[in-house]
């Protein structure tokens, strides 16, 4: 691609760069008539197009080849190998090639389902034997490894079922005899052990959505959704699928294609190509490529079964999922033809795809031409884009038209119009996509008993479209906060909302976080707006302690600013409203209250200069402080270093701590560096055995934190677990007060959801309820 790109002309290129959304015509129509008349704009197209130049499409040699190692680690003992072989083997198999006179995909699942079962993965066995069962329901054996799966799980009635359907089928004596020990064995089982299995708690996945919102214009920030009635905090406002999805391609290994859930080891492959995993049936049908219940083979014994045994096998082979009715868009239907363009080109372009052919599906003659601006009604932002991204839109519009061809070629025509409207719907896409986030599992998974000092950590697994959700602006003092359950977004009020406010949510960057100057940067170079919230047009407190210095007179509290800072606090008085964060979030202690009436009373502004003190008005030079906290960061980076690398001696740490007690001197006790700083040691500590020390430093860290954030923030809830998980390490009861602030902030973020999303919150309900 940048091949491509840089032989396009400089002129053509400089053209493009300084266009607005009124020049698409011309620069496309440009654009095409060089690439029409250039060989390697045409061989680029043919590489991403040709299936006789893909690799991912299915291979049964591949497939057999991965099978032989496969069968030889089982043989071997080495199941999770063979387990990986296997996986490997499936996802090249043709859903329709034979091996051994059997369906070679229905033997592929039953075998990953023995070695599934010999690593104790039974309910991930048990669907492998669903799933070879569907293509193949003729074979005694996979009736027998899902009666073993079953009886392990203690499902002990279907687990009889499967015996009783495998010893019909099965034809030789041994195998019968075989069948019939087992299904003893099971019955003396089912008397003496109960079956009950703990249900997982799924949240109230009905919550009923209790507000009312509307879209309506807002002075500075295009439209914007406002509440028309009180709302109460924890409440559920939003709920929505997407309207367009796509897994980002580091996930693709890891996470499903579709609800990009974490994968688990029976993943099911893309029935035609050789790239999406999913982790069930329903969400590879869900998905599309081709319907793998198109090869369900049709159920034809010639046995005398029982109406019980006859009921048991339409059951197993015909998945609920199939008669639900819920018609998705299959999205990835048009890209798995043996063709590798979706793999290779950026999500945003495949999704601008999928956006692209849903809209012709659902118009039944729909054709992509003058009315694909129609596709979206979302806000745009082509001008503001940079030229280099200007001119990545154009080139990646033509490329994609042209692999979209080989699908629709009838409903989509190359030219300048569809080109320029593929522009303005990767613009769409740019400012208005969400990354779906996931929790990362060690984080959630196990209560209280993750890596002592670790931060909650998001990945982002997927990029997606909500018509809806997009209709919210930013605010980095957000009052909603938004979060997802397989591709579903929920938002959720965290705070109580009076009607007639704008409901908005943070796109990244938060008060507290980052000081202005980096909030700003990250919406300028990521959404290209400048933002307009309350947050940045106010003076707040946490924006001038963030990066505060310490006065240097005694006892007084005030902080002193950079010029950096003050900058930015001089546009926000321009604004004339002052202190917002100081009525909501920041607790009220003296210092605070000191420094906030001073501020308050003043009616000129000349206080605010670098390196005057906000409380007092004394002045000092900010450059030798700046000198000691270059000296000092030098010292704790090595002790973070070595943390990193698991070098970390006392020494390292005791050295840090020095350097930490100048860092206490020059800054302002609220800075945030400083509650990074004690985060740091505090994990250091942890690290060589010093829970007691840790805790102390984590306690300290929290404390700044709560100063920047508020008490109830999320990040306090996250920075909260991590003291808990410490005093469970050192073996101490956990408060019930502290597990009640702790579910309360969890509850608040996430309401019915907390439990499902943060497993530890369930477990800290349950101590608070032993406790008391
Ligand atoms: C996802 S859309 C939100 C809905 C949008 N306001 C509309 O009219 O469709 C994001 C765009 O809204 C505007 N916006 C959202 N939050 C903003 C903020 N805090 N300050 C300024 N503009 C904002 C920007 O133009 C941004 O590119």
């Amino acid at each position: 691609m940048e091949k491509l790109k840089s032989v396009i002309p400089e002129t053509l290129k400089h053209k493009i760069s300084h266009s607005t959304a009124a020049d698409l015509n011309s620069t496309c129509s440009s654009l095409l008539d060089f690439f029409t008349n250039l060989p390697l704009f045409h061989q680029l197209v043919r590489d991403l197009t040709d299936p006789q130049v893909a690799l991912c499409g299915k291979n049964k040699e591949a497939a057999l080849e991965a099978k032989a190692k496969g069968n030889q680690c089982f043989t071997d003992g080495d199941y999770s190998n063979a387990l990986q072989f296997y996986s490997q083997a499936l996802r090249n198999a043709p859903m329709d090639a034979e091996d051994n006179e059997k369906n070679l995909v229905a033997t592929l699942y039953l075998n990953r389902a023995s070695s599934l079962h010999k690593l104790g993965l039974f309910l991930e066995s048990l669907q492998d034997c669903n799933r070879a069962l569907i293509l193949s329901p003729v074979y005694a054996k996979t009736w027998f490894r899902r009666a073993k799966a079953n009886s392990s799980l203690g499902n002990y009635e279907d687990a009889m079922n499967d015996f009783g359907v495998s010893m019909e089928i099965e034809t030789s004596l041994s195998g019968k005899r075989l069948i019939e020990n087992e299904l003893n064995q099971l019955v003396d089982q089912s008397r003496l052990r109960s079956s009950a299995t703990e249900k997982q708690h799924d949240g109230n996945a009905d919550e009923p959505l209790q507000v009312e919102l509307q879209c309506a214009s807002t002075p500075n920030k295009g439209r914007g959704m406002i509440s028309l009635t009180n709302i109460p905090m924890a409440s559920l406002i939003h709920k929505e699928d997407p309207h367009g999805a796509i897994i980002l391609k580091h996930c693709r290994e890891t996470h499903c294609a579709f609800c990009f859930n974490e994968l688990q080891a029976d993943t099911v492959p893309c029935v035609s190509c050789s790239i999406p995993l999913y982790c069930s049936l329903e969400c590879q049908v869900q998905a599309g490529g081709e319907d793998f219940l198109k090869y369900k083979a049709e159920y034809g014994f010639k046995l005398d079964l029982s109406d019980d045994l006859e009921r048991h096998i339409r059951n197993v082979t015909s998945p609920s999922f199939c008669s639900s009715g819920v018609k998705h868009f299959a999205e990835h239907r048009h890209e798995c033809q043996g063709m590798h363009w979706p793999a290779v080109l950026p999500p945003d372009v495949v999704l601008a795809g999928r956006i692209v052919v849903k809209h012709i599906e659902e118009q039944a003659y729909g054709v992509l031409d003058h009315n694909v601006h129609k596709i979206l009604d979302l806000c745009q932002n082509y001008g503001q884009v940079s030229s280099d991204t200007k001119l990545e839109f154009h080139v990646y519009s033509i490329i994609l038209l042209c692999c979209l061809q080989r699908f629709y070629a009838t409903k989509l025509t190359l030219n300048s119009t569809t080109t320029s409207e593929i522009i303005i719907l990767l613009s769409k896409i740019r400012i208005n996509s969400m990354a779906v986030v996931r929790m990362k599992h060690s984080d959630v998974k196990q209560p209280l008993n993750y890596d002592l000092t670790s931060s909650v950590e998001q990945i982002e697994v997927a990029q997606a479209v909500y018509s809806g959700g997009s209709l919210f602006n930013h605010s980095c003092e957000p009052n909603i906060h938004a979060y997802f359950l397989s591709r579903t977004l929920f938002m959720r009020a965290t705070e109580n909302v009076t009607a007639g406010s704008e409901m908005e949510l943070s796109y990244g960057p938060q008060v507290g976080q980052w000081d202005r100057g980096e909030r700003h940067m990250f919406l300028k170079d990521r959404y290209s707006f400048i933002c307009q919230c309350s947050g940045c047009a106010q003076v707040n407190l946490s924006d001038l302690f963030h990066g505060g210095y310490r006065c240097i007179k005694p006892n007084c509290d005030g902080v002193v600013l950079d010029s950096s800072v003050i900058k930015y606090e001089k546009e926000k008085i321009g604004h004339r409203e002052r202190l917002s964060c100081f009525q909501g979030n920041v607790p009220s202690d003296d210092s605070i209250s000191k420094l906030s009436h001073y501020m308050y009373e003043q009616t000129d502004y000349h206080w605010l200069e670098p390196g005057s003190c906000l409380g007092c008005a004394t002045f000092y030079d900010l450059q030798a402080s700046k000198k000691s906290i270059s000296k000092a960061e030098v010292h704790i980076q090595r002790m973070k270093d070595a943390v990193t690398s698991g070098a970390l001696t006392t020494n390292l740490l005791m050295d840090a701590l020095r350097y930490v007690d100048i860092l206490r001197v020059v800054l302002h006790p609220f800075n945030r560096r400083l509650a990074e700083v004690e985060d740091n040691i505090a994990q250091a500590f942890c690290l060589i055995g010093d829970l007691q020390a840790g805790m102390d430093h984590c306690r300290a860290s929290i404390e700044i934190l709560e100063k920047l954030y508020g008490e109830s923030h999320i990040t306090i809830g996250n920075e909260l677990i991590k003291l808990a998980s410490i005093q469970f390490s050192m073996g101490q009861e956990i408060s019930s007060d502290y597990t009640a602030r702790i579910v309360a902030i969890f509850s608040r973020y996430y309401g019915s959801h907390a439990e499902i999303m943060f497993p530890y919150v369930h477990y800290l309900k349950k101590e608070s309820c032993r406790v008391v």
